[in-house]
């Protein structure tokens, strides 16, 4: 059973958007095959200390789960380990709030040796203010990491410290996987081909255009968080022989604070993209909130600052063919209008219909812009000569002496910025 608890204090509350944000806590719920019964929205005025909920709401709440034989509780909101404690009592059944169900989505998708330390870590890290023990593992012994490993689920309660060394550790064994990946990183980057990175909000259909642009096969469905880990694969663009496109893990209002910084080394190659192809789901009524959100999370690793963005974005509106005609006039308007400060593509990743627009799009923002420059580069710097020979248009070329670099070459060559930033970096 799902339930939203719309917090109304200082005038606040989800409003209009309570309905579209329940049905997303029943999608985390579906997300690890979880059969909702019931779902509903329970207005809070005050926040009570000990349940969240009022004395009534809690009954209500109990009637429900009785009716529906509900057997687990979802509480699409914070609980305090106390809240949870006392609900649970109350109520006789598990109640998890909306962190504890994401750690469990994440636990159960992670498939790299990274994001499953990373998940281990924020569980851990969720964990330890509760001293209980992951429900699923309790209930329903379905593999997983097996926290902490042994037996009987009193280790928790009997040693923090276990813990604590676990994180240790886990923080060390990551920040090794984190080197490796660093260097893999690196040496992309040193390579010539620009990386278009895909980022939206979970469920906005990334993977569908990423399996369309590239003919892979990644897992694309109607789950939130369906991808964790971030995949790349070469695709060929309008004058780009080769590009890396990058599929990465689904962005969510109120991701868990743990999630947040387990997350950021996987979305820090986004910031290593020379484009990112912000997808968004247009026939989502919360499509609004969702970008604000995934701005934000943008706007958190630094690609998006005071002056605008560092790195050069194009929305994607997805889902097109889900509009009518109507809907899809007035969002046509709104393109025009240029509202988004950004370039817009109306795709559909499941048709294919926009695919074509957005791929030259991607194409001209790579590879446009060129401007012509005046290098004065050290004859002994042999690695930046040739590699302004491999990838610069040059225009022309000769030898002078300067006083502090002995011989060097002055070179006028066209470069674009995202050339002009390998190269600089090189
Ligand atoms: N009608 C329609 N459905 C689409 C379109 N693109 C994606 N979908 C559907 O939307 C759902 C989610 O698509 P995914 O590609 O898995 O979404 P994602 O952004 O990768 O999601 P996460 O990995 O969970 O962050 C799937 O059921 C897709 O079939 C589209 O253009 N039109
Ligand atoms: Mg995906």
């Amino acid at each position: 059973m799902v339930v939203l608890p719309d917090i109304r204090q200082r005038g606040g509350g989800l409003g209009a958007d309570a309905e579209s944000r329940l049905e997303e806590g029943q999608g985390l719920a579906r997300a690890i095959g979880i059969e909702v019964v019931e779902a509903f929205i329970l207005p809070i005025r005050t926040v009570r200390p000990a349940t969240l909920f009022g004395e009534g709401q809690v009954e209500r709440i109990a009637v429900a789960c009785n009716q529906s034989d509900a057997e687990l509780v979802i509480v699409d909101g914070a609980l305090s380990a106390i809240q949870q404690r006392n609900l649970e009592e109350k109520l006789k059944r598990k109640v998890i709030d909306r962190t504890g169900l994401i750690l469990e989505i994440f636990g159960e998708r992670a498939a790299t040796a990274e994001g499953r330390l990373q998940v281990e870590l924020a569980h851990l890290d969720y964990q330890a203010g509760r001293l209980v023990r992951s429900w699923t593992h309790l209930e329903r012994q379905r593999g997983g990491f097996g926290f902490l490993g042994g037996p009987g689920e009193t280790q928790i309660e009997a040693d923090r410290r276990l813990i604590r060394n676990r994180m240790a550790r886990l923080r060390r064994e990551l920040e090794q996987v984190r080197r490796t990946r660093g260097l893999h990183r690196e040496r992309r980057q040193r390579a010539p081909w620009p990386v278009i990175a895909l980022v939206g909000y979970t469920n906005a259909g990334k993977s569908t255009l990423f399996n369309r642009l590239t003919g892979a096969d990644v897992m694309a469905e109607d789950l939130l968080f369906a991808t964790l880990d971030p995949t790349m694969r070469a695709i060929r663009l309008p004058g780009v022989e080769k590009a890396i496109l990058s599929d990465t893990v689904g962005f969510i209002s109120d991701l868990p604070t743990q999630l947040v910084a387990a997350f950021r080394a996987t979305l820090e190659e986004v910031t290593a993209a020379d484009v990112i192809v912000h997808v968004r789901d247009v026939a989502n009524l919360a499509s609004a909130d969702q970008k604000a959100e995934v701005e934000q999370i943008l706007a958190d690793l630094g690609v998006i600052g005071e002056a605008g963005s560092t790195i050069p974005i194009v929305e994607a509106w997805n889902k097109w063919d889900l509009l009518t005609p109507e809907e899809q006039a007035m969002r046509q308007d709104l393109i025009a209008a240029k509202i988004a400060e950004v370039p817009v593509v109306p795709i559909s990743a499941l048709t294919g219909a926009g695919v074509e627009t957005l791929l030259d799009k991607l194409g001209e923002m790579l590879t446009g812009s060129a401007q012509t420059l005046e290098l004065t580069v050290p004859l002994s710097d042999g690695q930046r000569l040739a590699w302004l020979h491999a990838h610069g248009d040059i225009i022309s070329e000769n030898q002078v002496d300067i006083a502090e670099i002995g011989p060097a070459m002055r070179i006028k060559v066209r470069l674009t910025p995202r050339e002009l930033g390998r190269f600089t970096s090189l």
